[in-house]
């Protein structure tokens, strides 16, 4: 196959940061993705319907100037703390947030305000389950005594199960899976458990991250995970199940801050997202699966209409830029410099044909 058309992607898991970064970051998700379910971990966090508005807002400034015309919708949540109260979350709710983010305090980058104890969070959850909002989960325990590849399937058993049994009508989307042991308990749950996989935990195992030496683009979290895992996930992403669907969380650093002593978490794949999801379908065989997983299952999960619009994706060689100018820096991609095996065609030359 060298060319292939699908429904516009959303991007359920994805982060835009703030201020000048928009500049980027919105440029690069609106050229692929209707929507995207945009992550609160900023600083401040966003705790509040009325922040989340507000940053929301900023995100559409910022679309007006980079891509205008664009009908790029940003999807806002709301990140949980211990303070969260019902109130805070039937009012996210009226304002039309469709989710909450539980980032276990300490489990990742602008997590130190999140939850500490899920106990702290029942009556928020509570709230949530009544009025039928979606959890979005950063699925890690942050005990230290447990070693970091064991962080997500330590998750699933100490605080997902418990929760799921606490709450048993609430949706929850565990966030960007790493492995074969969430890849099944997802398999094998009801209809409102979810998750998403991003491109880079398709395409990646843990070898990446010291082929030759340390290489801190491909520092994530949660952390690149053996080659059994990688391909449990390739297995579950081209399985058709209608609850795996994509989630780049794409996460952008400024390069001198993951290229550092203490490199921050995250890789940045928003830029070239579909191509390499595409690269990874094709790998497994599995191209007609990719619109299911990239344009229909989430938007299905969340109860919202699917993307009407096209995209064309040319099997086509091309080189990842090394970087992309970010604030006062640059941000370097996930690939960069390398060669990449699919290409997007701007929305207008596919609609030509
Ligand atoms: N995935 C990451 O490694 N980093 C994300 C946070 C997150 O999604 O856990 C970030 O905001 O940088
Ligand atoms: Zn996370
Ligand atoms: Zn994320």
């Amino acid at each position: 196959m060298t060319t292939l058309t699908i429904t516009r992607p959303d991007d359920w898991h994805l982060h835009l940061r703030d201020g000048a970064a928009l500049h980027t970051t919105v440029a690069h998700a609106a050229a692929q993705f209707g929507r995207a379910i945009v992550m609160p971990n900023l600083r401040p966090p966003v705790t509040d319907a009325a922040q989340a508005l507000a940053y929301r807002e900023r995100i559409l400034d910022a679309l007006q100037q980079v891509a205008p015309g664009s009908t790029f919708e940003p999807l806002m949540t709301l990140y949980l703390t211990d303070r969260t109260t019902p109130e805070t979350i039937r009012s996210a709710k009226a304002q039309g947030l469709p989710a909450c983010k539980l980032y276990p305090a300490g489990a990742t980058t602008n997590s130190d305000a999140g939850v500490t104890a899920l106990r702290n969070i029942y009556p928020a959850l509570q709230a949530m389950q009544e009025v039928g909002m979606v959890l979005l989960v950063h699925g890690e325990v942050t005990d230290p005594e447990v070693d970091l590849f064991d962080r997500e399937a330590v998750f699933i058993e100490r605080q997902l199960m418990p929760l799921r049994q606490d709450f048993p009508e609430l949706k929850i989307v565990m966030e960007h899976i790493t492995t074969r042991d969430a890849a099944q308990y997802v398999a094998e749950a009801d209809q409102r458990l979810a998750a998403t996989i991003t491109a880079h935990h398709l395409l990646y195992n843990r070898n990446a991250i010291f082929l030759g030496g340390v290489r801190p683009h491909y520092y994530c979290l949660p952390v690149l995970k053996r080659e059994v895992h990688r391909q449990a996930l390739l297995q579950a992403a081209t399985s058709g199940n209608p609850r795996f669907f994509l989630g780049t969380d794409s996460a952008p650093h400024a390069a001198p801050l993951k290229e550092a002593a203490v490199g921050c978490a995250g890789c940045y794949t928003a830029a070239a997202a579909i191509e390499l999801y595409a690269e990874a379908f094709e790998q497994a065989g599995a191209l007609d699966r990719l619109e299911g997983f990239a344009a229909f299952h989430g938007a299905d999960f969340y109860g919202l209409p699917r993307n009407s619009e096209r995209i064309t994706l040319h099997k086509r060689s091309w080189q990842m830029p090394e970087a992309y100018p970010y604030v006062e820096t640059v941000l370097k991609p996930l690939r960069a410099g390398e060669a990449m095996a699919w290409h997007s065609a701007p929305a207008a030359t596919s609609a030509a044909g």
